[in-house]
């Protein structure tokens, strides 16, 4: 697959405008990495496959949702791509949540930088979700935390009717395993077009045995 916006054009519909946007994204984490660790080393060479595009998979699987929340964000991922993919569409916004200052920085020059509709909240994910109240149609996470974790942290917001969107990886079906015996969930897989053996899973009921 290339490395450039053709590969998230392979998920799905690019602007324009979205690809100049994902350019100064990708531009602004080659630059930060070099002072800071936002990404694993050996997946900077394919920042457009390994990150960009297997992001743009969140919004690909619940493309009606305007209103996000992205758990444990980092460099961003899938959260800052489905805010550049949304930017244009009116109503919509990404809330990010990352506990990490230095990442949460990122985040916030990004959202500067490309004008984004984007809020970045340095805090943990457990005292954000507690305390919400503003509607949400999804949440997204990606290499956060196990399938059961995962449902303890989203399931307020999927009660209240956001989707959940998790990025999986090749223990799926073990934390699956797990995470039914904590939880009755009503969900959905598809194939990962990016990373073979990964999956991205959308869970629109959630409840806890
Ligand atoms: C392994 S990284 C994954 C980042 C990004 N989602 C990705 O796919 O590249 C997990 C991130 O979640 C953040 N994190 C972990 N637990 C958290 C919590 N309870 N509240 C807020 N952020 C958390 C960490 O600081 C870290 O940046």
């Amino acid at each position: 697959m290339p490395e450039s916006v053709e590969a998230v054009r392979s998920i799905l519909d690019v602007s324009r405008e979205s690809a100049e946007r994902l350019s100064i994204y990708v531009d602004l984490l080659r630059r930060w990495q070099k002072r800071i660790n936002l990404v694993s080393g050996k997946t900077v060479e394919n920042l457009w496959t390994r990150h960009v595009a297997d992001s743009a998979q969140a919004l690909a699987a619940t493309p009606h949702a305007k209103r996000w929340m992205d758990l444990g964000s980092g460099a961003g991922f899938p959260g800052i791509v489905t805010a550049i993919l949304l930017a244009e569409t009116p109503g919509a916004n990404v809330d990010l949540v990352e506990s990490d200052q230095r990442k949460a920085s990122f985040l916030r020059t990004v959202s500067r930088e490309t004008g984004i509709p984007a809020t970045v909240h340095v805090a943990r994910i457990e005292d954000v979700v507690a305390d919400w109240d503003a509607p949400v149609d999804a949440v997204s996470a990606r290499a956060l935390a196990s399938l059961s974790e995962l449902c303890g942290f989203a399931a307020p917001l999927v009660v209240q009717g956001a989707v959940a969107v998790f990025h999986k990886g090749r223990d799926f079906s073990r934390e699956l395993e797990e995470a039914n015996r904590f939880w009755i969930i009503d969900l959905v897989e598809k194939a990962s077009s990016i990373e073979p053996d990964s999956r991205i899973v959308v869970i629109r009921h959630l409840q806890r045995r």
